[in-house]
């Protein structure tokens, strides 16, 4: 399997995968897409029925990595990533009212959906950099979720710095302790006084220092890296197996920000799983929603909200939808998105738009509705949702058609926005065992203005340190 950008004008032709896994960005600030799609027939994907999450996982993942990981070693991989998940099951269903379920993603290390393929990419970057004699250095930008996940997975690998950007203030208490409390060498956490939009454009400002990017041996693990969506694409699979396809259709619901999650439902559909809608939901930074309602992409300030990890302008992965909605065709592509930061204003051409409504709706919640959907689907149903889970519950409510079952991804533990749940239920969500004592663990977190210098400067300190 080969990649190309979503911009096209990389000099160095047709990467494979683990070079796209290592360099994350395309050099011309595009995004790595497969240069074809895998086609599954509904034979195959009726054998898959019958596999176990981490079988399936090494099967699905398997067709993107081509040769670059052997098939026994990715398999490997998966059997032990997802064998220390807290349920059986992986990523079990709960059907939550009628025709309703919520994809349970949270069962790993730090609660939240990331760690479906954050788990896998650290031992993938792993198996890389030995076969390679290389080392890199991870920079990551995080509403919360994203950062924790990375840090569990790369904490202490010994040829990988890590280095995690968090908007200081606007994560939850849980959020914020589960990356300040790692303290491994290799860890540097910087709070950085500005909002996510700003932590992911250092990011990848950094990337675009081509001198930085080298010095540093520089690495992405957001879902800007195609082997993120690529690890997030099973258990859509595995679901819509469960529940009757690929001989009978199911949507999705997917509480959105970054749209990297959906983009993966979007894959598994054009990878031959029959998916009728996939339904995007937000919290009051709508802009996805508002784009899809009149393709108008219009950038506002973000507003801190209950389901903080949404809290974001810039969806990088629209970019990859983008470009498929435009039959690849990456000039234009290019030029869409350069338009787009130059004036936070988007608009695309009205078939490309009308494609995309054709398979996706949106819709968004409030604090207020989100508060009220917790409440409901705790009274009525006995399921307690975080503030993330209830939205993608309540998208799927709004979305649901009679005879097709709606899978709404549930992305957080309620023990990570405890604040909320309590708001909402009267609730004390508890902690899992292993992160019982996490209120009494020491933490460590450097502050830093939002420029790229001071960023920079930080990450050169800590690889100097280390
Ligand atoms: C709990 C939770 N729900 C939903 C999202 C949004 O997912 P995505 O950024 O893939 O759209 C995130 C962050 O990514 C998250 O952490
Ligand atoms: N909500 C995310 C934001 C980054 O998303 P990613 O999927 O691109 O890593 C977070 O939790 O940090």
């Amino acid at each position: 399997m080969h990649y190309r950008s979503t911009r096209g004008t990389e000099l160095s032709d047709s990467p494979g995968f683990a070079d796209i896994l290592l360099s994350g960005l395309a050099g011309d600030g595009g995004l790595y897409m497969p240069e074809a799609w895998p086609e599954l027939s509904p034979a195959v994907l009726r054998e898959w029925r019958a596999l176990p999450y981490a079988d399936l996982a090494t099967e699905t993942i398997g067709l993107f990595t081509g040769d670059d990981i052997a098939r026994p070693a990715l398999q490997e991989m998966c059997r032990d990533v997802y064998g220390t998940f807290r349920h059986q099951a992986v990523a079990p269903l709960c059907e939550v009212e009628d025709g309703l379920f919520a994809l349970e993603l949270f069962h790993g290390p730090t609660l939240a959906f990331k760690d479906m393929a954050m788990q896998l990419l650290g031992r993938m970057f792993q198996h890389v950099l030995q076969q390679r004699g290389q080392r890199a250095t991870i920079i990551g930008a995080t509403s919360g979720d994203t950062g924790s996940a990375a840090l569990e997975a790369f904490r202490g690998l010994e040829n990988v710095s890590i280095v995690i950007l968090h908007p200081e203030g606007r994560t939850s208490e849980v959020q914020r302790r589960q990356m300040t409390s790692v303290t491994d060498g290799n860890v540097l956490n910087i709070a950085v006084e500005g909002d996510f939009d700003l932590c992911q454009d250092l990011v990848k400002a950094m990337f675009a220092d081509e001198a930085f990017r080298r010095e540093v041996g520089l690495s992405a693990v957001n879902s800007i890296n195609w082997a993120r969506i690529a690890a997030q694409i099973p258990y859509y699979f595995r679901a819509a197996l469960a529940l009757g396809g690929p001989d009978r259709e199911v949507s999705f619901a997917v509480p959105t920000g970054n749209f990297g999650n959906i983009l993966a439902a979007w894959s598994a559909r054009r990878m031959g799983l029959p998916v009728r809608r996939l339904c995007v939901g937000s919290n009051q930074n709508d802009i996805l929603t508002r784009f899809l309602l009149n393709n108008d992409m219009s950038m506002r300030n973000v507003e801190p909200s209950l389901s903080p990890s949404m809290d974001i302008q810039v969806s990088s992965n629209f970019e990859r939808l983008l470009f498929e909605m435009l039959d690849r065709d990456a000039a234009r592509c290019s030029a869409i998105m350069k338009e787009f930061r130059a004036t936070g204003h988007m608009a695309v051409p009205h078939d490309a738009w009308q494609a995309m409504r054709d398979v996706f709706e949106g819709t968004a919640f409030d604090d207020a509705q989100t508060l009220e959907a917790m409440k409901t689907f705790h009274d009525q149903s006995r399921y307690l949702a975080d503030p993330h889970t209830a939205i993608g519950l309540a998208t799927g409510a709004r979305f649901r058609e009679a005879g097709i079952p709606m899978i709404a991804a549930a992305t957080a533990h309620p023990a990570k926005f405890p604040d909320a749940v309590r708001q909402a239920t009267g609730l004390e969500p508890s902690l899992p065992p292993h992160l019982a004592d996490l209120f009494s663990r020491p933490e460590r977190c450097t502050r830093r203005p939002g420029e790229l210098a001071a960023i920079e400067e930080a990450v050169r300190a800590h690889l100097h340190r280390a």
